[in-house]
């Protein structure tokens, strides 16, 4: 390993960011080593990755996980020390020996262990969008106080960094930006009727048109929720109000987002719809490096196309930017009526359309005022999943 090596922690290894990540780190072993590896349910792949990637240290979820890992590592001859429970996450994420964190668990159970490597001041790798969607303002600020580098994986947001100036010191006004455009694919329904919507099944809903992704951020894709979820991610990453952030329908994910400045030009990003692009960019950031990615062929692309996004019909997006204008908790409640709904679809308890509904009637029923701690949050959160999951029985 030479001495520049940079050490990742790669929360969420075992997802499909964090096969992605491992896939660029494979390119380049002399450039990055692995401290730790990070993974919930999936021991055999986890085992696979520590034999492959040897990190210093690998997490799971719990002591019966860490029981079976730990033999099977020493019988292959691997020296990495197995930890567990959430506590280990915030401990990989915040090692000295950690130089950067990639943010790749799903959902707000990514929130703490993103935040200790914020407040620790590390180059903090943000493909957990929930992070910020839960507690954008504490986050941010964490991120201040500590100095870390902040760079977003998601790949809007990703898009948007690549085309904002070099140097950009988050004063949109100073560096001529009039207004942000995040694309969205519109989804594998973007063309069906609202009535249909009620008996779509979840392997229709987890078949994204051109992102190969996991199965939540999938169903999120279908109801614009991801959308929405991505607008108050790129408000509190860009400092940007929800009123200078377009949504526009591009159904060939070709152009990743883009930036409106003030005489007229608009800046975009484009590339295979390949998240290994924004994460090398992450990973690599101010250089580039080789991503492994399709190159684009503007002759077989042929059209590009732009169309509005329907709230009728995704009355999820909708009910984002209600939650952004409200304020408060809204984004937490928002968030976590989200994920449980998602679930609860995935199991086959609750329609796709009911997605929305459970949403929209958490926020109208609990007290949205702000929490100002993670620990106050993280109890709005359990508040509003305990309220989805009794109405859904
Ligand atoms: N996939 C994509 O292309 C994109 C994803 N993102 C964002 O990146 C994040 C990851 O998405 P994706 O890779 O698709 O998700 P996946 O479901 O594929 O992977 C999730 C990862 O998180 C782990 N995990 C799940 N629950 C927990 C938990 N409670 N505690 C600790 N670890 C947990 C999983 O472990 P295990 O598998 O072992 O159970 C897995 O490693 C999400 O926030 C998503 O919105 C953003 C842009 C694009
Ligand atoms: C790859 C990525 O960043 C996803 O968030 C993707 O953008 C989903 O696509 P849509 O939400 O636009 O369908
Ligand atoms: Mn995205």
């Amino acid at each position: 390993m030479s001495r520049s090596s940079l050490g990742v922690t790669l929360l969420g290894s075992t997802g499909s960011i964090g096969k992605s990540t491992l896939d660029v780190l494979a390119l380049h072993p002399e450039r990055f080593h692995l401290v730790a590896l990070t993974a919930y349910s999936q021991l055999d792949l986890l085992f696979e990755q520590c034999c492959r990637f040897k990190p210093l240290f690998a997490v799971v979820a719990n002591e019966a996980a860490a029981r079976e890992l730990r033999p099977r590592l020493s019988v292959a001859g691997i020296r990495t020390e197995v930890l567990q429970g959430e506590g280990a996450l915030e401990t990989v994420a915040s090692l000295p020996q950690t130089d950067a964190v990639m943010a790749a668990i799903v959902g707000a159970a990514g929130l703490r262990p993103a935040m200790a490597a914020a407040r620790a001041g590390k180059r903090v790798m943000l493909a957990n969008k929930e992070s910020l969607v839960v507690a954008g303002a504490l986050f941010m600020q964490a991120v201040r106080a500590s100095g870390a580098t902040l760079l977003p994986v998601d790949s809007e947001h990703n898009a948007i960094f690549q085309s904002l100036p070099s140097g950009f010191n988050g004063d949109m006004a100073a560096s001529g930006v009039e207004k942000l455009v995040l694309t969205a694919s519109g989804g594998p329904f973007r063309r069906m009727a609202a009535a249909d919507l009620e008996h779509v099944t979840v392997e229709q809903a987890c078949a994204h048109p051109n992102w190969s992704m996991g199965r939540k951020i999938s169903v999120d894709s279908a109801t614009l929720m991801n959308k929405g979820l991505e607008l108050i991610e790129a408000h509190w990453l860009f400092n940007m109000p929800a009123a200078d952030i377009e949504v526009v329908v591009h159904p060939q994910s070709v152009i990743h987002s883009m930036v409106r400045y003030r005489d007229g030009s608009v800046i975009a990003q484009l590339g295979a719809p390949d998240m290994r692009t924004p994460i090398a960019y992450a990973l690599s950031w101010p250089e580039r490096i080789e991503a492994g990615v399709e190159r684009l062929d503007f002759l077989k692309l042929g059209s590009l196309t732009f169309e509005a996004p329907d709230m009728a019909r995704f009355p999820c997006l909708a009910l984002a930017y209600q939650a952004l204008s409200a304020g408060g908790d809204a984004c937490c409640v928002l968030n976590a009526a989200n994920e449980v709904a998602v679930a609860a679809f995935l199991a086959g308890k609750i329609g796709f359309a009911d997605i929305a509904r459970q949403v929209e009637a958490a926020l109208a029923a609990l007290d949205l005022s702000a929490s100002t701690s993670i620990d106050g949050l993280m109890a709005r959160d359990a508040e509003a999943r305990r309220f989805v999951a009794t109405r859904i029985g």
